[in-house]
């Protein structure tokens, strides 16, 4: 299937010959030569720019090396760069008596649509920002959840380091650290960390064109799109934003057009210097069936894993979130409620929103009794469901090794860890004692048990592969 360009597509041919420009051109030059050009139309594989004045005109030849490697290298079906001035250009827009421009005539398939402020200023239209008009309307087609503002991100030890990475990224996009790649395990704010970038890049620049995709989002129109030959509306759609945000990119895995797609996506913003953020519950190298092109792009900026909240933290959380419901919580239900919720903020919040509504519809106050009351089934299952050998099944998965294998008297390096794993989970997850879990480990002493137990709690603050193993198969559990 051939790749006709629309007008979009078109315009932005100049717009990406200059984001490659201006990383190459000193910035004074840049901004004095090349910043007040701007694209005017195509004829076959003739790029017309406009210039302000003949003055211009030497940009043809002094950077006519560049032009063509920037070309090359975006892989554009241009021949020649045609620079015109208003005068020689029948399609510039025509000079007010205010000094502003008349709107563009729409007598050109290729001619750009006018943007919205209508006239241009200047003489010439600013490069930068798309017209917006031109873009598909993601304020329109608004995705993103109010609530998920960095005023309602609680920062704790296990999220400083990537709330304060999404902080700069919202301050600099493009330029702090492109792309940012957010990941941790499900529920841990990944979604809310970079929804309330977009938020703060909107807040800051208002024209700003905000995208938020799902992983699977971003599939399924793709494959809506290559169905009804709507390729390059989605190209349009997607690589024309000034911030992308995509969730969940391990949705990706496996699916190789809709991968070669992103790859093309994720260059074209980067190159044009838009901001890239990316969320995943794994790290790039553990993305299985990913393009290793691709994993290698999402290691260029910075990497930001999101860690479970402490008891602390899930208290302060608690406590906020009863707050945006005007709801009083005592210290000491949120206390129950976070040391009862294991590890998933989303479990949390759902704690607490049923015990909101519990105590609304039988018109009682929040107590501690009252708590233990409304959540004891909710809370029941959770601890229902771990048990020793459920903790032991996992762990065998997650090591390809049998459950026997944990009982045996074995102590080779392969099998003690693990074991030793295991047992740190039993105690952690389940109520059982140490002679207990002693002896669902194949008839250990229970001081064995304690020093493995003191073993993986040292080594997991040390060791970040094996903390995030562990809380992999915590939330499993969980
Ligand atoms: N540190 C936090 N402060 C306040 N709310 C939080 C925090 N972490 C998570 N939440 C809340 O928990 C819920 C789940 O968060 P979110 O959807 O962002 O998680 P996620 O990591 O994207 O999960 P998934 O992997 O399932 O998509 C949201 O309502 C979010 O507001």
């Amino acid at each position: 299937m051939s790749f006709v360009p629309t007008a979009t597509a078109v315009l932005n041919y100049w717009v990406r010959i200059l984001a490659a420009l201006e990383k190459k051109i000193n910035r004074q030059s840049y901004e004095t030569w090349l910043k007040p050009t701007r694209f005017s139309h195509l004829e076959g594989k003739k790029l017309f720019v406009r210039i302000p004045s003949a003055d211009f005109q030497h940009i043809g030849d002094r950077y006519a090396d560049l032009i063509q490697e920037a070309i090359d290298n975006l892989g554009l079906d241009v021949e020649t760069v045609v620079f015109t001035t208003p005068e020689q250009d029948p399609r510039a827009p025509k000079v007010r008596e205010d000094g502003g421009f008349a709107p563009v005539p729409s007598h050109s398939q290729n001619a750009p649509k006018q943007s919205r402020q209508g006239a241009l200023t200047n003489g010439v239209a600013q490069a930068g920002p798309m017209p917006e008009q031109s873009r598909f309307d993601w304020n329109t087609a608004s995705q993103l959840n109010p609530k998920y503002l960095f005023d309602a991100f609680v920062v704790g030890s296990g999220n400083q380091f990537a709330t304060a990475a999404a902080q700069a990224v919202a301050e600099r996009p493009s330029k702090a650290y492109n792309p940012l790649f957010l990941y941790g395990g499900v529920g841990m704010g990944k979604t809310h960390l970079m929804q309330a970038i977009g938020h703060d890049v909107k807040r800051r620049q208002g024209h700003a064109s905000i995208c938020y995709v799902s992983g699977e989002k971003f599939t399924n129109e793709m494959i809506d799109c290559v169905r009804y030959q709507k390729m390059t509306s989605f190209r349009d759609k997607f690589r024309t934003v000034d911030v992308l945000l995509i969730d969940d990119i391990q949705f990706l895995a496996g699916k190789e057009r809709t991968q070669e797609e992103f790859f093309h996506t994720f260059n074209a913003l980067h190159e044009s210097m838009k901001q890239i953020v990316i969320a995943s519950d794994r790290p790039p190298k553990e993305l299985a069936d990913f393009e290793d092109r691709l994993r290698s792009r999402f290691e260029w900026g910075l990497i930001a894993d999101i860690q479970p909240p402490d008891l602390e933290t899930k208290v302060a959380i608690l406590q906020k979130k009863a707050e945006s419901e005007q709801t009083a919580l005592p210290t000491d239900v949120a206390l129950f409620i976070a040391s009862n919720v294991r590890t998933n903020v989303r479990e949390l919040e759902g704690a607490l929103v049923r015990l909101i509504a519990w105590c609304s519809m039988h018109g009682v106050e929040i107590t501690l009794a009252v708590a233990q009351q409304c959540l004891k089934q909710f809370i029941d299952t959770q601890v229902r469901k771990i048990t020793i050998e459920t903790i032991q099944r996992t762990v065998a998965e997650n090591f390809g090794m049998r459950v026997a294998e944990l009982k045996q008297k074995n102590n080779s390096r392969q099998i003690v860890v693990p074991r030793q794993i295991a047992m740190y989970l039993a105690k952690q997850l389940t109520e059982a004692s140490l002679p207990e879990i002693g002896r669902q480990f194949g008839g250990k002493h229970h001081t064995t048990v304690m020093h493995s137990i003191a073993k993986i709690d040292e080594q997991r603050r040390a060791d970040k592969d094996l903390n995030r193993t562990i809380n992999k198969m915590m939330e499993t559990l969980s």
